[in-house]
């Protein structure tokens, strides 16, 4: 973009009413869910805890923001979330360049969360997808690819929960945030997952 590209910068209280409108719209979106969302965020926790309680691991993907929130979810259980323990398994898909280009460049893009899911996937493990849309064909794949063996599925995805939502059967979990606003959808995406990793810290150690 060249500077003849852009507009005239606007004035700071404007930019401050902005900053205040996303606050605003976030705090909307997450209140809007918190009641219907609390007991299904349980029941994924519940099945992530039984997973990890019988040596099995947690898998997680999704694109772009939620590539990192695929991260930052797998960083938490690896390493720690507020309290002392040891590391619990779980491996984001979306890291190793090496695989993803390789499967993109060989197979398709679509396949990129699959194949690994294939690869690495045992019955017991659960899969985490995530997606704001529930469109996201890789993430579809990987659900399908879980349920070929057996892996639990919690989707994390958003309005009205997209293709996701139909493929999932059994035990699988869909905490679904409704609004249209990628952003927004995220950032309530962020306490979803903090409250899992809060939640499968309580069910693995009790009381902190
Ligand atoms: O973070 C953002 C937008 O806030 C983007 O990177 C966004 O995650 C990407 O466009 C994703 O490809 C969207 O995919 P999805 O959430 O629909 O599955
Ligand atoms: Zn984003």
């Amino acid at each position: 973009m060249t500077k003849s590209n852009l507009q005239t910068v606007p004035d700071s209280i404007t930019l401050i009413q902005r900053v205040k409108n996303n606050f605003q719209e976030s705090i909307l979106t997450t209140r809007n869910c918190m009641e219907e969302l609390a007991p299904i965020i349980a029941q994924a926790a519940a099945h992530m805890s039984q997973a990890l309680l019988t040596d099995r691991k947690i898998l997680i993907c999704g694109n772009g923001g939620s590539a990192a929130d695929a991260q930052h979810f797998s960083a938490e259980l690896l390493n720690r979330f507020e309290r002392e323990r040891p590391g619990l398994p779980a491996i984001a898909l979306t890291t190793d360049t090496s695989t993803i280009t390789a499967i993109g460049n060989d197979y398709h893009f679509d396949d990129i969360f699959s194949k690994q899911v294939r690869a690495l996937g045992q019955a017991g493990d659960v899969l985490l997808g995530i997606s704001t849309s529930g469109n996201s064909r890789n993430v579809i794949r990987a659900i399908e690819a879980a349920h070929e063996r057996g892996i639990t599925c919690v989707a994390l995805n958003g309005r009205e929960g997209g293709e996701i939502t139909g493929l999932l059967s059994g035990h699988d979990v869909n905490i679904c945030v409704p609004g249209s606003s990628t952003a927004r959808i995220q950032e309530v995406h962020g306490i979803v997952i903090h409250c899992l990793c809060d939640l499968i810290d309580y069910q693995l150690l009790g009381q902190g």
